[in-house]
């Protein structure tokens, strides 16, 4: 990692953590003081609060503050997107849905400030994709995309019949088929000293097998196990967990280094024309903390501690609209429909999530993570066989030695809490009341 950056890292780690856990009137007055701070030391103005900030509920002040950053100027520019097939050989790649807009039409190639994670990381992202794009269109530099895939894998001999693989979230370009049974995912520094770690933690049988990290086209990737190899036609669920989408370190970044960003902008205006301030729709810009705050607190992520990104139902169909899917009884709706009714599925996640629930009470690797944008991942077929995993730890970082974190907190920056197992716990407890009509 680059010196800087680990200096960065460092810092607000130390800063952070020094400040232990305040009172929340604490934290608002630190967040004025910051802004205050940055309106002098960097001319960074602060967007109005929006609408959408101003009617959160009182849970959502108390558990969430809210630290909105808007610089001025700044550039961006747009790329128009395209499809990508066969980029694999025998893989046929088709977009299902994309979160980038209704329209799927455009994304900012910039370096941002949530850029933090090691340069590979970020490039890895990009590049791979770009390349397989670059090999039709010519172009030369191309942001990395944003789109739900679906896979259709190759003929498996051993179980008579093809595959259907569905990336309901993430970046589209991400994955790839491995060797039978397994998918491989594209290399991050972070996530690998995570897969790691969790060999022989209490959340290993949680998470996908992990085999390592593997070279194809001169490209590293994560080797991991496909959750769907044992499912028959499976409906998926994939909720992403905690009351915060991004690290601190990104708040840090936005500060020292903000970058405005046109798609986000653009992604905010999809769903509300009003959530972006007077001075946003100036610039037809916002930073990305900016956005994933105004996400949050849309959607479930701030009242509930976990929301959901995307569903796949056993029909073929895919949902990923649930940006404003908020209350405990949207969401209650949503489980219901996608559990179709059925108890016993419904019995066995709930299950489920109690046994993970335990485990991540046991767990050290999870004691010692902050837990950010990683999912449950549901699964279920009509054998009603149903199961539950943790994936994504892409953004999951491990804590100063000797720091540890108990995930139910309410986070202020400094204390690094995620509110997963609070989410956790708002979760088992609204799948209890989907058979309650
Ligand atoms: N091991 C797995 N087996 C089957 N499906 C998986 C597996 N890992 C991920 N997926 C699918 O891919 C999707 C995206 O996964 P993941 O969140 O790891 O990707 P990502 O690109 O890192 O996401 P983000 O950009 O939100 O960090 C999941 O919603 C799920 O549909
Ligand atoms: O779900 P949406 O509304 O499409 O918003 C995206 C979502 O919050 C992703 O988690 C985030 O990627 P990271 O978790 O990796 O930060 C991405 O940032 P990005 O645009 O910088 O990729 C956002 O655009």
């Amino acid at each position: 990692m680059p010196k800087e950056r680990e200096k960065r890292r460092k810092s607000c780690k130390e800063a952070g953590l020094s400040e232990g856990v305040v009172k929340e009137r604490r934290t608002s007055r630190k967040g004025a003081e910051m802004r205050d701070e940055l309106c002098h030391t960097t001319e960074v103005r602060l967007a109005e609060i929006n609408p959408t900030q101003a009617h959160t509920t009182m849970m959502e002040v108390v558990r969430v503050p809210q630290v909105t950053i808007t610089p001025d100027g700044g550039s961006s520019r747009e790329i128009q997107q395209e499809d990508w097939v066969d980029a694999n050989g025998p893989l046929r790649r088709k977009m299902s849905n994309s979160s980038i807009s209704s329209t799927g039409s455009s994304i900012v190639h910039d370096e941002s400030e949530d850029d933090i994670l090691s340069d590979s990381e970020t490039k890895s992202k990009g590049h791979i994709t770009l390349e397989h794009l670059c090999e039709d269109t010519g172009e030369q530099s191309k942001p990395w995309w944003k789109l739900k895939t679906i896979i259709t894998w190759p003929f498996v001999a051993s179980q008579r019949r093809s595959l259907s693989w569905v990336q309901l979230a993430g970046h589209k370009g991400n994955f790839k088929a491995g060797s039978e049974g397994t998918i491989l995912k594209k290399f991050s520094e972070n996530e690998k000293l995570c897969f790691e770690r969790l060999q022989g933690d209490a959340l290993q049988d949680f998470v996908p097998g992990y085999r390592g990290v593997v070279q194809t086209d001169g490209e590293p990737f994560l080797h991991m196990t496909d959750l769907l190899i044992k499912f028959n036609r499976p409906s998926i669920m994939d909720c992403k967990m905690g009351v915060r989408t991004y690290l601190e370190e990104e708040l840090v970044r936005a500060r020292e280094r903000p970058k405005l960003r046109r798609d986000l902008y653009d992604k905010m205006l999809e769903v509300d024309h009003d959530a972006p301030s007077p001075e946003e729709h100036l610039q037809k810009a916002v930073t990305k903390p900016r956005y994933m705050q105004w996400r949050e607190t849309l959607s479930s992520t701030h009242t509930l501690g976990f929301r959901i990104e995307g569903i796949k139902k056993a029909d073929g169909t895919c949902h990923t609209d649930f940006k404003k899917t908020r209350t405990e009884e949207d969401v209650t709706e949503v489980f219901r429909d996608f559990v179709g009714g059925n108890t016993n599925i419904l019995n066995t996640y709930q299950s489920k999530l109690g046994t993970i629930q335990q485990a991540l009470k046991s767990s050290t690797f999870f004691k010692r993570h902050e837990v950010v944008g990683s999912s449950l991942l549901f699964i279920h077929d009509h054998t009603e066989r149903a199961e539950v995993w943790l994936i994504d730890f892409g953004k999951t970082t491990a804590l100063p030695e000797g720091t540890t974190l108990d995930h139910w907190s309410p986070w202020q920056e400094g204390n690094r809490e995620d509110g997963y197992m609070w989410g956790l716990n708002n979760l088992i407890r609204t799948l209890g009341f989907v058979t309650k009509q």
